[in-house]
């Protein structure tokens, strides 16, 4: 399905917090966190929303393309942190730059949330639309719960996005493999909301902070990632060797490492940035696609693959010309 990614932005807070940071108030160690995560810190925003970091994007992406906002069609974010259920994160991106003629709603599909927006924004452009942004968004700070070190340590803010208009180029989706697991959603939850409704009988303890069963989390991906990988590269009638770059879902470096061993890919075609940014869930593959296309590793005329996987539990796999 036709589309060129004409932009990339991200939008990273500048508050940088090393692993030694949470040392200091936590029962954790530099050493313990690299070594099994591969992160060494992470940006937490200060006053910034979801939204503050997703407008950010929006405008650096117009900006960078010379258009304004009311030329846009339709605004996307995926994000699992939105500032409110109402409005989302879109609806108040759209407002706050002015995008007159654009729809805009968010999808909630946790880490594998950049993969289903591009994959739903690619059908957008195919049937019946000319421009549009991809945004994926997350304060995740705001579901950690800051005191079990389990979780704390893994987790950062940040937003990152695309700006998409369709092509009659043969660029753009080749194959798609979308898949989800809802009989494993326990493995990984956040935000669960109290309602004390006048009505209510006996109230389920609500527990608003994310956590994680990261055994499950952990052999889920790594089984599961391959499988959507393969099933689109065989969808787009392609090798594994045909894919010049991997972009995963930055959650964790040794994930990473054993799906490209199981995969039988050379570790140099899956960049890692995890390092600096921390899981940012919904924007991490956006963030990382930002770097690379700025460092011009990611450039016009490769086959892609970008790959989410995480809570839901969901896993997800675009093939994509760029
Ligand atoms: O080595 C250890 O003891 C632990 C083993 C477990 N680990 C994990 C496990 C799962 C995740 C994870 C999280 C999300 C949520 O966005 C999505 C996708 C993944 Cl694969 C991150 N880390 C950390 C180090």
């Amino acid at each position: 399905e036709k589309f060129t990614i004409v932009q990339s932005a991200r939008a990273i807070p500048s508050r940088v917090v090393t692993n030694d940071d949470l040392a200091s108030f936590m029962d954790t160690s530099d050493e313990w966190i690299s070594s099994r995560t591969g992160l060494r810190q992470r940006h937490i925003v200060d006053t910034e929303d979801t939204s503050d970091l997703a407008v950010t994007v929006a405008e650096k992406l117009l900006h960078q393309a010379g258009l304004t906002a009311d030329q846009l069609d339709f605004i996307l974010v995926g994000t699992m942190s939105p500032d409110t259920l109402s409005p989302s994160v879109a609806q108040i991106v759209q407002g706050e730059i002015g995008a007159h003629n654009a729809f805009a709603w968010d999808l909630s599909a946790a880490c594998s949330g950049f993969v289903y927006t591009l994959s739903m924004a690619s059908s957008l452009l195919t049937t019946r639309y000319e421009r549009g942004l991809v945004i994926g968004a997350e304060v995740l700070s705001k579901l950690v719960n800051w005191e079990d070190r389990s979780t704390a340590v893994l987790f950062g803010d940040g937003a990152a996005g695309v700006l998409l208009e369709r092509t009659t180029a043969a660029t753009g989706l080749l194959a798609e493999s979308l898949k989800t697991f809802g009989e494993r959603s326990q493995f990984l939850t956040a935000g669960q909301q109290q309602n004390a409704n006048h009505f209510a009988g006996t109230l389920k303890t609500a527990d608003p902070y994310f956590k994680m069963d990261g055994r499950e989390v952990y052999s889920f991906a790594t089984r599961e990632v391959p499988n959507v990988l393969n099933e689109a590269l065989a969808k787009a009638d392609l090798t594994p060797d045909d894919i010049d770059v991997y972009l995963l879902h930055q959650a964790n470096g040794r994930i990473i490492s054993s799906i490209a061993k199981r995969f039988g890919q050379p570790i140099e075609k899956f960049p890692m940035n995890m390092a600096s940014y921390g899981n940012t869930s919904a924007a991490s593959i956006g963030i990382l696609l930002d770097e690379l296309r700025e460092a011009g590793t990611v450039h016009a005329g490769q086959t892609i693959a970008i790959a989410g996987f995480g809570g839901g539990l969901t896993v997800g796999a675009l093939i994509i010309k760029v």
